[in-house]
């Protein structure tokens, strides 16, 4: 998107409650589209940042947006829910819903509090559209909560709109998403919807008109879909590794079939992020409270089949060092959940080099992003400054987060620097052929 377009006459005034990955970019993408948005957040500190024109994560292209937004004067932050209630004529909840602490449900008190302080300040018609992901039956229940203490009652609604975009391609997938789920109870609710999303729909973006609860569960599908393709490889590379089979060629002609497609096909140490584990979890435990758990009681089985992964991934550096982890030199390349993020949360590039940390390996990591919030997370491990740097004598190389900055090390120069020329390519980012080629024992999961 390189124009900026004119703002058009008559678009409703967006607040975007929450301004996280998210939030933030909904945000941002929606000043840059034409909108007049306030960005709100109970996060002080946040909030300064962002309105000094600093993206408090990492997320390629959404500097540069939020620079452009900023100066254009359509984009504004505050803490204020009073602000916000004047200001909006559509507010998007864009709020945390993590995993419950000792168990499987999503934590919906942000979503909550978010209601509750914005329902006071509602005086008009207004639409509060959720794009948190939560539990089905979220929507229901909220708009109880809205219109009892909203002082425009009923005239408050609610709908959901829930989004898939991905970390590292949010400008993108924002501006440009596959669809646009519209769960409404009422043609008001969707008209506002429409005029929330005008320059995005005139892009011909198909939409899906729906009950606020189908909105809700299309969000939870699509992410249980994604996992269970991931998992699905990684319980084939299981197969492969007890026949010395090749997952890496099975998959490729798995691919090749256009009903089955190469996407979220890749073998290796598996899923993690703030998103698909808590999210098949939280589905597993609604559908449970629902009655309806044996429907979706296999992602219990994705969810293990993933953290597997993890071990086996260990098991194989254990191998490669001849059967003792402790004392042993290794190096960590990558602690982000996925490359171009810097998101460490649930990643497995960290839970990896946590457990061998934990066996006694004298560890150390390098991620190209992910350096400082790994460092604050796990002050324990050790860290470096480059791919090389960790490296320095190491006894085995690990790979764990397909940053394409690793794929560009050349083996020889690599050789240089180790004390024993082995790696573990827990992602298949690697061309095998060329490392064994060069000397090094190459091993990755699901490949003889
Ligand atoms: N991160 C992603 O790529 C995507 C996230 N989602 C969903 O969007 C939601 C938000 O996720 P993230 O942006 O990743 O979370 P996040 O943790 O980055 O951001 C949440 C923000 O909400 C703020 N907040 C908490 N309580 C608040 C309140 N009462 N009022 C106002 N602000 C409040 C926090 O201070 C924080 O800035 C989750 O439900 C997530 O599952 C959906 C699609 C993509
Ligand atoms: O609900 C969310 O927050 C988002 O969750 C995911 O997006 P995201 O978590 O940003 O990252 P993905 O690109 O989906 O990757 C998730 C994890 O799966 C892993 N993965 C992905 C693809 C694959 O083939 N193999 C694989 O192991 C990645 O390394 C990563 O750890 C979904 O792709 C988004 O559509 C959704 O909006």
């Amino acid at each position: 998107m390189n124009e900026t377009p004119r703002p058009a006459a008559g678009l409703p005034r967006l607040t975007v409650i929450g301004t996280g990955y998210l939030g933030a970019t909904h945000a941002i993408c929606m000043a840059v589209l034409g909108y007049d948005v306030l960005g709100v957040d109970v996060d002080e500190r946040k909030i300064a940042r962002l309105a000094s024109g600093e993206v408090p994560f990492f997320e390629p292209g959404l500097p540069e947006l939020l620079a452009k937004a900023l100066e254009s004067g359509r984009l504004r932050f505050t803490t204020s829910f009073a602000e916000a209630g004047e200001f909006g004529d559509v507010h998007f909840l864009c709020v945390g819903t993590p995993q419950q602490p000792g168990s499987d449900a999503a934590d919906l008190t942000y979503v909550d509090a978010a209601v509750r302080s914005l329902a006071p300040h509602l005086n008009r018609r207004t639409l509060v559209v959720g794009k948190s992901t939560v539990p089905v039956g979220t929507a229901t229940r909220l708009t109880g909560v809205l219109q009892e203490l909203a002082p425009a009652g009923t005239d408050a609604e609610l709908a959901w709109n829930p989004e898939f975009l991905r970390e590292g391609f949010a400008v993108d997938d924002t501006m440009r998403p596959d669809r646009l789920v519209f769960g409404v109870a009422s043609a008001w609710a969707e008209e506002q919807l429409y005029a929330a999303f005008q320059p995005i729909l005139d892009l011909g973006t198909p939409v899906v008109r729906t009950d606020l609860a189908t909105a809700e569960l299309v969000k939870v599908a699509a992410n249980s879909f994604l996992a269970t393709k991931i998992s699905y490889i990684n319980a084939m590379a299981e197969v492969c590794e007890a026949v010395g089979a090749d997952i890496k060629d099975l998959a490729d002609s798995l691919a090749l079939d256009d009903r089955i497609g190469g996407k979220f096909l890749k073998p290796g140490l598996g899923f993690g992020g703030g998103c698909l584990p808590k999210d098949i979890r939280a589905f597993a435990h609604r559908a449970e409270e629902l009655g309806v758990g044996q429907a979706v009681a296999f992602l219990r089985e994705v969810d293990d089949i993933n953290r597997r992964r993890r071990a086996r991934t260990v098991d194989l550096v254990r191998e490669l060092l001849g059967g003792k982890i402790s004392g042993a030199r290794i190096a960590c390349w990558g602690a982000a959940f996925k490359p171009n993020s810097d998101d460490i949360r649930d990643a497995p590039a960290l839970d990896v080099a946590r457990t061998m940390h934990g066996l006694g390996g004298r560890v150390r990591v390098y991620d190209p992003a992910a350096l400082d919030n790994a460092r604050r997370a796990f002050p324990e491990l050790r860290y470096g400054e480059s791919a090389l740097d960790v490296a320095e004598d190491a006894d085995v190389v690990v790979l764990l987060t397909e940053w394409a900055d690793f794929r560009e090390v050349a083996p020889d120069a690599l050789a240089m620097v180790v004390k024993h020329k082995r790696i573990v390519d827990g992602r298949h980012a690697l061309d095998a052929t060329q490392w064994r080629e060069a000397g090094w024992e190459y091993r990755a999961l699901g490949r003889a």
